[in-house]
């Protein structure tokens, strides 16, 4: 899909389904509030079919991870495969990736998936996961490259504030200037649309961004930028997934890309908010996926 495209691509329905099938690729988070976990939430919360492969076992809390075990990548293909032998995706999120071997194994079969399916692609939505909210490394430092190699492939990448410093070999911005100035660099380097995520500045009001790359005319489409309140919680854990799984569902149901931004803010507000309903450990407690359902 041309990264300059605003319209809106056909829903899933087009060709007789009304709920798309959505696949999580990611690490597990066994409390349940990042990873694969959250994105079948983030799934469902917006009316998608939620399907997941994981890339890697993460010994997790909401208080930091502790180990991880990184299954053989033969085996991450054979999972992949069987989902994709068997089911038409709609949309993938990719999430945690871990090694530059389990990138080019997602790598070689995503490439396989689409190589003839041009516009007919599965939307894919890139969390460039490297390093998790409590400080620990969930990409290893040699496979950085790597995975500036995959992003060319993503429709949408969304990073965060230090991921986006990795990506663009700078300091971490302190600024939203400073952030759009990275989300520029990186939008042409991977000619991809970046969603620069604001929610580690410390401002009152949350910026995303959405920056797309220069055309081959050299021109720019302005940004545009979706403001919310900043809402006072430590329970931040996963937000990031689950706002880039929920962004790879609304997009597959057939909303342009700022439509699917501005839900999704208005949606991750209210799950912030009501999650203080949820009692769920000692750290950076997970979201309530489910706040507006859950009216009773
Ligand atoms: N305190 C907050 N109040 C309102 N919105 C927030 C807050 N923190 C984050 N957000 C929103 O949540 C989304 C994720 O933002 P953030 O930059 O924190 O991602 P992240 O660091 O990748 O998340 P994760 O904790 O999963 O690593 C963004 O859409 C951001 O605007
Ligand atoms: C598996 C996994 N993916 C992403 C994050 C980032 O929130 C996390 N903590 N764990």
């Amino acid at each position: 899909m041309p990264v300059s495209d605003f319209s809106t691509r056909p829903a899933a329905s087009a060709d007789g389904r009304t709920i798309p099938n959505l696949l999580s690729i990611a690490g597990t988070d066994p409390t349940g509030g990042a990873g694969i976990q959250a994105d079948l939430k983030s799934f469902a919360a917006h009316r998608a079919y939620g399907m997941c492969v994981v890339t890697a076992l993460v010994a997790q809390n909401t208080e930091g991870v502790r180990d991880i075990h990184l299954p053989p990548v033969e085996f991450l293909r054979a999972q992949l495969d069987a989902v994709s032998d068997d089911v038409a995706i709609d949309g993938v999120k990719v999430g945690m990736l871990g090694t530059a071997e389990i990138i080019s194994t997602v790598a070689a079969w995503w490439d396989e998936l689409t190589q003839d399916s041009g516009a007919g692609a599965p939307v894919l939505v890139v969390d460039p996961v490297m390093v998790a909210t409590s400080g620990d490394r969930l990409l290893h430092a040699e496979a950085e490259s790597a995975l500036n190699g995959f992003l060319h492939r993503a429709d949408l990448i969304t990073p965060n504030v230090p991921e986006l410093a990795l990506l663009a070999g700078a300091e971490p911005a302190a600024t939203t200037e400073e952030l759009l100035a990275q989300a520029e660099q990186v939008a042409d380097t991977h000619h991809v649309l970046v969603l620069a995520k604001g929610g580690h500045l410390e401002d009152a009001t949350v910026t995303d961004t959405l920056v797309h790359p220069t055309d081959d005319a050299g021109h720019r489409p302005s940004y545009q930028q979706f403001e919310s309140p900043r809402v006072e919680t430590s329970s931040t854990h996963g937000t990031g997934c689950s706002v880039s799984a929920a962004l790879a569902a609304l997009r597959a149901r057939g909303l342009s890309w700022p439509e699917s931004v501005a839900q999704v803010k208005d949606w991750m507000t209210s799950s912030l908010q009501a999650a203080e309903a949820l009692d769920v450990g000692r750290g950076h407690g997970p979201i309530q996926h489910f706040a507006d359902l859950w009216t009773s």
